[in-house]
């Protein structure tokens, strides 16, 4: 069975909107395996967005993903690496479609409410980066 890591960001736990997100996951009948809320340090955004490191909107990204705190998600389910990034959509929530979690609540670039893992290496990767296994 396919396990993926994803993080509620600032926004969904400021909004209230953890428990729609969370319906969401597992109303696609992907199992929650283990949540943890963290509050995330300078060091550890730095590591998680190092390919965004550099760049004009870094210093944003990163004041936005300390804002708050966050929550870590471990699940598992058929396939749910891609089906997370579609129940996520667009990374950019105006071209998110209607339906998927960025589609339905965010218009942001930043405060675009979840980041879910991109491939088997990068979930494995990121699982142990926020220490779920
Ligand atoms: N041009 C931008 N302006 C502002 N913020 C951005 C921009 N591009 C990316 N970001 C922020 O950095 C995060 C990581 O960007 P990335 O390109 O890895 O997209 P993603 O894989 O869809 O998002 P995530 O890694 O959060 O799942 C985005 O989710 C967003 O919060």
């Amino acid at each position: 069975m396919e396990e993926t890591f994803a993080m509620l960001k600032p926004d969904a736990i400021e909004r209230g909107l953890v428990g729609n997100i969370i319906s969401r996951i597992e109303n696609k009948g992907y199992k929650i395996i283990q949540m943890r809320t963290s509050h995330l340090t300078a060091d550890l955004i730095k590591e998680h967005y190092q390919h965004h490191l550099g760049k004009a909107f870094y210093p944003k990204l990163e004041a936005f993903m300390m804002r708050d705190q966050v929550l870590f998600i471990h699940l598992s389910g058929p396939n749910c690496i891609e089906g997370m990034r579609l129940l996520a959509g667009a990374t950019n929530p105006n071209e998110a479609l209607p339906g998927s979690i960025r589609g339905d609540f965010a218009f942001d670039m930043t405060e675009n409410l979840i980041h879910t893992s991109d491939s088997p290496e990068t979930a494995q990767i990121e699982l142990r980066r926020f220490a779920l296994i």
